[in-house]
């Protein structure tokens, strides 16, 4: 189910302007790993290089390897959707699909994919995937109602319900507190607790504090100036970057003195 991630001298285009260059980064899995860094870094660029969304603008482009266990994802053989399948992603805003069900934002993916599922499977996959992102007891009474319907948390965690439906290898989260409220926002950090069990989860944030609480490893990007490519300076244990940093700039950027 988990999978290891291995970037192996990673460029990230948007045309020809190189974002983000050289990464070479092994995610382990069953963890949590955070991405941190100034604004423009190109966290979440990189961020979506790893299930191919990055590619869906036109002139956007990679160069290098990245695997998936042993596989590489940029193969030419390889289809997108597939890589997509496998490696889920959880957005900034809560996304559900506002005029479906709570229960068919779950099988969304299942939909989209093809797969016919009967009617007792697909209340299998609905409830576990509900509990799994511990939303379950709050909407059991309610599957039928529309997803829009439900609070920004909870709303949140409809869609790492939708993510994890699917059985995916990774979790990828782009900032997926930073529009709740601090009560959400501890609830979907319990739950990345609970996630990393099963999944290899990346999460970007700009909360250190959330980098600290949730990950065992972090790595640090920056940017030497506008116009340049974002790099990943330093990977390491949460608690060595937070606490006793290798390299200057990270040591600045976790103490406060830019960013
Ligand atoms: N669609 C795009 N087209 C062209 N350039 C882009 C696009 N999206 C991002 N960029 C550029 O790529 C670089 C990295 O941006 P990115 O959003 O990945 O940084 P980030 O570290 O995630 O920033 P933030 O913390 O502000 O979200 C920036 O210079 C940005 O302007």
């Amino acid at each position: 189910m988990s999978k290891r991630i291995n970037a192996i001298d990673l460029n990230v285009y948007y045309g020809d302007f190189l974002a983000v260059e050289g990464v070479n980064i092994d995610i382990e899995p069953r963890s949590v790993t955070a991405f941190i860094g100034p604004s423009g870094c190109g966290k979440t660029t990189f961020l979506r290089t790893l299930n191919r969304m990055h590619e869906v603008l036109p002139g956007a482009r990679v160069e290098g390897q990245l695997l998936l266990d042993d596989d590489n994802i940029y193969d030419t053989a390889v289809d997108p959707v597939t890589v997509r399948s496998m490696v889920g992603m959880v957005f900034q805003r809560p996304n559900p699909f506002p005029t479906m069900s709570i229960r068919d934002n779950v099988l969304a993916g299942y939909k989209l994919n093809g797969t016919r599922l009967s009617r007792s499977q697909s209340d299998q996959v609905v409830e576990e995937a509900l509990k799994g992102a511990n939303l379950w007891n709050e909407v059991k009474d309610r599957l039928d109602k529309p997803g829009s319907g439900l609070s920004g948390g909870q709303q949140q965690r409809l869609c790492i319900a939708r993510t994890i439906a699917v059985k995916p290898d990774v979790i990828l989260m782009d900032e997926p507190c930073s529009a709740l409220d601090p009560i959400s926002t501890l609830a979907i950090e319990d739950l990345i607790n609970e996630l990393k069990d099963t999944y290899t989860v990346v999460i970007v944030t700009h909360n250190m504090q959330q980098a600290a609480r949730v990950s065992e490893k972090t790595a640090f990007f920056n940017i030497a100036g506008t116009g340049k490519p974002g790099k990943l300076i330093e990977y390491d244990e949460t608690t060595k970057i937070f606490s006793n940093p290798s390299k200057k700039d990270t040591e600045n950027y976790v103490s406060g003195r830019f960013g």
